[in-house]
């Protein structure tokens, strides 16, 4: 289901997607778009890479073949902080698949090295510092597992093997891939649920990251209407 903030004609030929994991996150970004005009939409692919990808993909075909194409992708949601508290914000200046590739003796290997693919896409500068400053966001990269990190022993080997990482999340590096295939440039933002570390389902902070969702959106909503690829 697509929820746009406002009903109407487009006046302007920006339009962006937003893509978030599940109506929850959805319905969150929505309600920070309520004073927008009706150039965002937002749409819930689904958790993980695969379910990104292929959602968004989906979005981006369908408003292409009606005439209407996107101009600007947000992969949107909760995520797991490295050092950022619950209800922070963040952006990527990176958007990075994090397991993507092949253990060897050597240890991991990502699949850039073995020749194949994309393991980072990289948002557009001027929109990651123009969100930023408009929503106090902290900027790094953002990392795409398809296994939330549950152990010390994990979160220190992502946090060694990317020294970037603010967040990690699920989707990010899916909604980049379906973006990229069309040609139309990406950026994530997150705010945080709980820590990556431990498993502790129960001390996430479902509930700050949301409206500290809605809160993001309703900051940067003037700046994704008005960015421009230049
Ligand atoms: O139970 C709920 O009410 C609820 C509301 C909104 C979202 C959820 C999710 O469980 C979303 C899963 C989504 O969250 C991202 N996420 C959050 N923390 C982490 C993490 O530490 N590591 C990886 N991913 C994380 C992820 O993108 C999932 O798609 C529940």
């Amino acid at each position: 289901m697509v929820v746009q903030a406002r009903e109407g004609l487009l006046t302007d030929t920006a339009r962006i997607l937003v893509a978030t994991a599940v109506p929850a996150e959805r319905d969150a970004v929505a309600r920070g778009l309520h004073d927008s005009g009706p150039a965002i939409d937002v749409v819930a692919v689904g958790v993980g890479p695969a379910a990104a990808a292929a959602g968004t993909a989906t979005a981006l075909t369908k408003a292409a073949l009606a005439g209407h194409p996107y101009t600007l992708v947000v992969s949107a949601g909760i995520g797991g902080g490295f050092t950022a508290p619950p209800g922070a914000v963040l952006i990527a200046d990176a958007i990075t698949a994090a397991d993507l590739g092949a253990e060897t003796p050597e240890g991991f290997v990502p699949v850039t090295e073995l020749g194949f693919g994309t393991v980072t896409h990289r948002p557009p500068a001027s929109l990651v510092r123009d969100i930023a400053a408009r929503t106090g966001a902290t900027v790094g990269t953002v990392l795409t597992v398809s296994t939330v990190t549950g152990t010390a022993d994990r979160a220190a080997l992502l946090a060694q093997r990317h020294p970037g990482a603010v967040a990690e999340a699920m989707e990010g590096f899916g909604v980049a891939e379906a973006a990229a295939a069309h040609g139309v440039p990406v950026a994530e933002i997150r705010t945080v649920s709980n820590a990556v570390g431990p498993r502790d389902r129960a001390a996430w902070r479902i509930g700050d990251a949301l409206a500290a969702l809605t809160d993001a959106f309703g900051k940067a909503a003037p700046v994704l209407e008005s960015w421009k690829n230049t």
